[in-house]
C-alpha cells in the first residue's frame, strides 16, 4: 500500500492522452513516486541466455508501451486491480549483458530487496533465464513454491554449449536446487519438436505435469484451469509465462517461435480461471519486439500481465479484510 494508505492509480486517460509522456506499465505511478507497493512491476532487460533469436532485452519496455491502453476496471475478474492494491512500476534491474552469472546474481539480489519490502513481483522480461533467480528469491521468502509454467518449451534441458544458465534450462536448475514444490509443477502450452523422447522422461522425473497446447484446444480453458487450480490448492504459487506459449499468429515477436500454439483468448481465460490462487509473484518473458508487428505480441503480453496483476491485487485486498 502507498504511504497515504489509498492506492494511487494510473494517469486519467480521459484528461491526459494515453500516448503522452514516458511509459510506465498501465500508466501507473513509478515506485519512487509512491514509496512502497503491494505489487511492483519490474523490467529485466536481459537476453544473453537465448539459443536463437536475440532481442528480449527490449521486451519490458515494449510491454510498457503496449500497456498504455489498459483501463482500470477488469470486467473479466470484476475487479479494479489498481484500486484494490498499490501497483507501481519499479523500473528496470540493471543487469550485466556480458556476464550471465553476474546477471543472475544481480536479479536475485534486486528481487530480494523488493520482496523484502513486502511487495509481490510482476516481472517483465527478458529471456527465460531470469525465472531462475526470481524463483530463488521467492523461495527464500515462501519456501519451495508451486510453479505454473506457460511455454511452448519445457525449459528443463540440462545445458547448452556447457552453459547451465540459459533460457532453456531454468526449471531444471530450480528443481535441482530444491526451490520448487515438486508436488505442484505444470507446463501449459507445450508443443513442437524435442531433442529426443528422453526430454519428456527427464521432465516427468522432475515432477512436471504437462498440459500441451493441443490439450488446451481439446479440453478448453475452463476445464484446464479447474484441474490446475485443484493441483495447486493453497500452496504459494509462481506463474512464469513465456509469451511463445501463444501461437506465432498471436505472438510473432519472440525468439523461439513454434507453430500450433494457444490463442491469446485461451491464455487469458486460463489465467482468469486461476483467480483465488495464492499467486506470490509472476513473470512474462521472451517478448522480442524486433520480430513483432503492430504490437501484436506486446499487447498480448500487457494483457497477460494485467490479468496476473489483477489476481495478485484481489488476493492482497482479500487478505486485508480477513
Ligand atoms: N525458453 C525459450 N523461449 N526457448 C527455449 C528453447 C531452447 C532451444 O533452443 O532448444
Ligand atoms: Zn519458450
Ligand atoms: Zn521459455
Amino acid at each position: 500500500m502507498s504511504n497515504s494508505g489509498t492506492p494511487r492509480g494510473p494517469v486519467d486517460s480521459s484528461r491526459i492522452p494515453r500516448y503522452a509522456g514516458p511509459a510506465t506499465f498501465a500508466r501507473l505511478p513509478r515506485l519512487d513516486e509512491v514509496g512502497a507497493a503491494d505489487v511492483a512491476v519490474i523490467g529485466v532487460p536481459f537476453d544473453s541466455g537465448v539459443s536463437y533469436r536475440p532481442g528480449a532485452r527490449f521486451g519490458g519496455n515494449a510491454i510498457r508501451e503496449a500497456s498504455r491502453l489498459l483501463r482500470p476496471y477488469n470486467p473479466a475478474q470484476d475487479a479494479s486491480p489498481f484500486a484494490l492494491a498499490q501497483v507501481a512500476d519499479g523500473g528496470d534491474i540493471a543487469v550485466n549483458p556480458f556476464n550471465i552469472d553476474e546477471a543472475v546474481e544481480t536479479i536475485e539480489a534486486a528481487a530480494d530487496d523488493l520482496l523484502g519490502t513486502g511487495a509481490r513481483l510482476m516481472t517483465l522480461g527478458g529471456d527465460h533465464t531470469i525465472a531462475l533467480p526470481l524463483l530463488r528469491s521467492v523461495a527464500k521468502k515462501h519456501g519451495p513454491v508451486a510453479l505454473l509454467h506457460f511455454d511452448a518449451h519445457l525449459d528443463t534441458w540440462d545445458t547448452y554449449f556447457g552453459a547451465e544458465y540459459t533460457h532453456g534450462t531454468p526449471f531444471r536448475r530450480a528443481v535441482e536446487e530444491g526451490i520448487l514444490d515438486t508436488s505442484a509443477l505444470s507446463h501449459v502450452g507445450t508443443r513442437g519438436p524435442l531433442y529426443g523422447k528422453q526430454d519428456l522422461k527427464d521432465d516427468e522425473k522432475m515432477g512436471f505435469g504437462i498440459v500441451t497446447s493441443a490439450d488446451v484446444y481439446r479440453r478448453g480453458a475452463d476445464e484446464v484451469a479447474d484441474q490446475l487450480r485443484q493441483r495447486i490448492g493453497d500452496r504459494p504459487l509462481y506463474i512464469s509465462i513465456d509469451i511463445d506459449c501463444l501461437d506465432p499468429a498471436h505472438a510473432p515477436g519472440t525468439g523461439t517461435p513454434e507453430a500450433g500454439g494457444m490463442t491469446s483468448r485461451e491464455l487469458l481465460e486460463i489465467l482468469r480461471g486461476l483467480a483465488g490462487c495464492n499467486l506470490v509473484s509472476a513473470d512474462v518473458v521472451e517478448v522480442a519486439p524486433a520480430y513483432d508487428h503492430a504490437e501484436i505480441t506486446s499487447v498480448a503480453a500487457s494483457h497477460t500481465a494485467y490479468e496476473l496483476t489483477t489476481i495478485m491485487s484481489r488476493q492482497i485486498a482479500k487478505a486485508r479484510t480477513q
